[in-house]
């Protein structure tokens, strides 16, 4: 080193931990997982630098929507084309990259049989869920992993069962969607028919329910915060704004906008809270989470973090899934009028002209057949994803740490080996016999999700989808509107992209 001065060494000292840095960083997060999936067989469309497949994704995007118009009995692909591009080339298990994010595409019954026998807390929730989505989500239950979402899991699901409170909540609320369809039709220009878009209503109806379960007596301020979250939920990009190097930093419109409304709903749920000032007359949910911030749950979440955003959670899971499952219903009953004259004719002899209660709702098996297959159709949870959180074996395959795992439902639930040849027809009668008669696995049928994770809102969902569809029957008339264009998008969530235009008629 002799004749060099120390500033010179010190550069080239600084150079080479730069370059170590970037090296390991590049062989950690880029590299070895992809090189350890590579080993064991599994291949997948090479991705590009900083982007991963995004750009490729986008593209087939674009070109499936210029070539084709999806229909209502389309294929299981339509949201998200490039899964069948790539199921064609490397067979249903491979991986591919969102950012600098590692996917591994495992759509079939056996990694679905492995998550619900896989017991251990490796196997979480993709960090991306908390990062590229945090503001929306947060760290509530959809997203934390081990101590503390069993914590919050712990507080959150005996809650969600539903008694004749809650289904007295259920039925008021589908009244008061009965009430506004026939004040519509009552404005209508010759009164007998109308051509509605549902998407409002569904989402009035969802949101009233859980912001009553919520928040109880404040409930009308827990529909403006509902409200909130929802433009919130609509402002996140779709899958392709996943995994880019800090993207979520950056001042753009969109993120503004999105912080800008996370903030307001941080506000409002905190004021509805501190009104509370420790009174807990009534256990609603809002209740729960405030306890559950207390008792110290483990995690690294503040009081206020916690209550937050298990509200924002809770608030999202209940009314964006089961208002899109309802549009969804809706749109099949009204393109398939033999299923709705058949299911109408039941509810009709089961309820006699009475608002549902629990018996009624028990006898209604074919109103629960058309459930199920609206469910299996267009689950509105197209997406099951976990994330390695450890090395963890699944299916013969070693996952690497890290590595997120994707399940496409609608892939599973079409797949015509398992369902038969008309698995992409909506027939309700295959479930005749349940799930188990349906479909030649019964682990390839999962809107509601699988193992640990499992929707802890389903037989809440169940009920409001049951009590609703069984109210708009017997009352009115459902036929698909001119106005409808079919193009189920995947944004968070499968949904119908252009909203779902009826047109309904007073029975
Ligand atoms: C038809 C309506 C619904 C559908 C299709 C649905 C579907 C799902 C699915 C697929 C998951 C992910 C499960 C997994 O990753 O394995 C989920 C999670 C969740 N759902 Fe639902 N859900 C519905 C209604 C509800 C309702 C009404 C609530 C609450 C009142 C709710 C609360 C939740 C929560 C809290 C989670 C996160 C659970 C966790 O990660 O531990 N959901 N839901």
């Amino acid at each position: 080193m002799e004749g060099f001065p120390i500033s010179y060494n010190f550069t080239r000292l600084v150079l080479l931990l730069t370059w170590s840095l970037i090296v390991y960083l590049y062989y950690s997060f880029w590299w070895r997982p992809e090189l350890r999936l590579r080993k064991q067989g599994i291949r997948g469309p090479p991705p590009n630098f900083l982007l991963g497949n995004i750009p490729e994704i986008k593209q087939a995007i674009v070109q499936n929507r210029s070539e084709s118009t999806p229909s209502i009995e389309g294929d299981s692909f339509s949201g998200f084309p490039s899964f069948k591009q790539w199921c064609k080339k490397y067979g249903n298990t491979y991986m591919f990259k969102l950012g600098t994010l590692h996917f591994l595409y495992a759509t079939n019954p056996f990694m679905v049989k492995e998550m619900k026998l896989f017991r251990s807390l490796d196997l979480g929730k993709p960090a991306y869920l908390q990062k590229d989505r945090g503001v929306l989500l947060g760290k509530g239950i959809i997203t934390t992993n081990g101590p503390a979402w069993s914590h919050q899991r712990k507080i959150l699901s005996p809650r969600l069962s539903v008694d004749k409170d809650t289904l007295n909540i259920i039925v008021e609320s589908g009244s008061t969607v009965i009430k506004s369809w026939e004040r519509i039709l009552m404005e209508s220009k010759d009164g007998l028919d109308a051509d509605i878009m549902v998407d409002g209503h569904m989402r009035s109806f969802t949101s009233c329910i859980i912001s009553k379960l919520m928040f109880g007596h404040d409930h009308c301020r827990g529909m403006n915060v509902t409200a909130r979250c929802h433009t919130l939920f609509k402002a996140m990009g779709t899958a392709t704004t996943i995994g880019i190097p800090f993207l979520r930093y950056l001042p753009t419109k969109a993120n503004r906008n999105a912080w800008r409304l996370a903030k307001e709903i941080h506000s409002m749920i905190l004021d509805i809270a501190k009104d509370r000032c420790g009174s807990s007359t009534t256990k609603d949910i809002l209740q729960v989470i405030l306890e559950g911030s207390e008792n110290d749950g483990p995690g690294p979440s503040n009081a206020h973090e916690f209550i937050v955003d298990n509200c924002k959670d809770m608030l999202l899971a209940a009314s964006e899934g089961t208002a899109i499952s309802a549009m969804w219903g809706l749109m099949l009953l009204a393109s398939n009028p033999e299923w709705q004259a058949r299911a109408r004719s039941e509810v009709k002899q089961v309820c006699g002209g009475h608002l549902p209660n629990f018996n009624m709702l028990g006898k209604m098996k074919v109103l629960k057949m058309v459930i199920l297959e609206v469910l299996r159709l267009y689950p509105p949870v197209a997406l099951v994803s976990r994330r390695a959180l450890q090395d963890v074996k699944l299916c013969d395959m070693q996952v690497p740490k890290g590595v997120n795992i994707w399940i496409w439902a609608p892939a599973l639930h079409r797949d015509p080996d398992l369902w038969g040849p008309d698995a992409d027809k909506f027939n309700p009668e295959r479930f005749i016999d349940g799930v188990s008669g349906a479909c030649k696995s019964s682990h390839a049928y999962i809107p509601f999700g699988v193992g640990a994770r499992l929707c802890p809102g389903n037989k809440l969902g169940m009920i409001q989808l049951k009590v609703l569809l069984a109210m708009i029957l017997s009352n009115f008339n459902l036929s698909i509107s001119t106005n409808y264009r079919h193009s189920p998008t995947l944004g968070l969530l499968l949904e119908p992209e252009h909203g779902v235009n009826l047109v309904i008629q007073k029975i």
